[in-house]
């Protein structure tokens, strides 16, 4: 029988009685038959789904690997074998580059905004920040910078300044994450049928966030735990990426917190993360000015006005410069990608 062992799930639910035995099992049914879900966790060998009333273990057709899928990715699952069919087509993707030559990390699939968690302490920096911005323009998403710990410091204002400055037109909310007036703030990017993912460094918060975003959550595997106040620095305790449904129809993705952050195959996220720059750029006199030692430098010029930091352009070189050093290095010197991305001269 064709729906066997979906129906089998059904009656384990005590969904018998229901009206269609197979909108039971996943509240979302295409024409064909076949039952929409999205991956909330993946382990080396087994996909979690959410079917829209819990979590399903679903199983991998016979050759394909679990790496090829996000957190977040929409899949398509039979409901007689919980075997998938196959993945939809993805909007955004976030990824990041990791060390050496392995291949590129996936971090969440079909993400509308990436909250970028950090808090009124140590923790706060600008650099860290902006990788994490170009890794979110990257992807398509809108980032949001979430500033937690709002209630352990005497004046949040300076954090809001500098936050402000990271790039144009960025939202910066300030919440204190263990309250939950949080939600409330955090509304606007959280509706029904949106997706937004914590991303950050150990200890800011994104578990206490996950938590009250989605209550639900709390009892599977995000323990939030102490910080050093030594250094402010969190204890590891999100260990792996997960999905959950958050309260009124949307979804939010939590990520471990990751140490190193490798800026590369980026183009267009450099470029509106440093969209000043580039527009100054404009106005130098030679096209291919490096904005170092060149005469006519709009770029040197906003600076020594004072309405461009030094320090704003020394991070905009570093990271173009890795970017291009590590767009080289992935792509290989037969596949050079590099004229697609944007060099160091603008
Ligand atoms: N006072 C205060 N404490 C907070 C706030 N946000 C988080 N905390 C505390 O900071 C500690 C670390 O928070 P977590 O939510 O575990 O941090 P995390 O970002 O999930 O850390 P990892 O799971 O290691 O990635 C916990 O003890 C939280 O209760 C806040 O806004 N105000
Ligand atoms: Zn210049």
């Amino acid at each position: 029988m064709k729906y066997r062992k979906g129906l089998r799930l059904v009656m384990r639910r005590g969904y018998g009685a229901a009206h269609d035995p197979l909108k039971a099992f996943c509240s979302d049914i295409t024409e064909a038959g076949l039952a929409k879900m999205r991956i909330a966790t993946i382990h080396r060998s087994r996909l979690i789904a959410e079917t829209g009333f819990g979590t399903e273990r679903v199983g991998l057709p016979e050759g394909v690997a679990t790496t090829a899928f996000a957190v977040g990715d929409w899949v398509l699952v039979d409901p007689a074998t919980l075997v998938l069919v196959r993945r939809l087509e993805r909007n955004t993707l976030l990824e990041r580059r990791t060390e050496g030559d392995r291949p590129r990390q996936l971090i969440a699939a079909n993400v509308d905004t990436v909250f970028i968690v950090t808090s009124c302490n140590d923790d706060f920096n600008p650099a860290r920040l902006e990788r994490y911005l170009a890794l979110a323009n990257e992807a398509g998403t809108v980032p949001v910078i979430v500033l937690t710990k709002i209630d352990t410091v005497p004046d949040t204002a300076p954090y809001l300044q500098q936050a402000k400055k990271l790039q144009l037109d960025l939202d910066v909310v300030l919440v204190n994450a263990t309250t939950a007036e949080a939600v409330k703030v955090l509304a606007p990017w959280c509706g029904e049928g949106r997706t937004v993912a914590l991303v950050g460094s150990s200890g800011v918060g994104k578990s206490t966030l996950l938590n009250i975003l989605s209550p639900s959550s709390s009892g599977e595997a995000q323990p939030t735990g102490p910080i050093r106040a030594s250094d402010d620095k969190g204890r590891h305790t999100t260990t792996s990426r997960s999905l959950h449904p958050v309260v009124g129809g949307g979804w939010v993705i939590d990520t471990p917190g990751m140490r190193t952050l490798q800026v590369s195959d980026v183009s267009s996220g450099l470029d509106v993360l440093f969209a000043e720059i580039v527009e100054l750029a404009h106005g130098c006199r030679f096209r291919d000015c490096t904005h170092s030692v060149e005469p006519g430098c709009a770029v040197q010029a906003a600076i020594g006005e004072g309405t461009l930091d030094r320090e704003r352009l020394d991070r905009w070189r570093k990271l173009s410069n890795e970017n291009l050093a590590n767009t080289r290095q992935s792509s290989g010197p037969r596949k050079d990608k590099t004229s697609k991305v944007r060099r160091n001269r603008l």
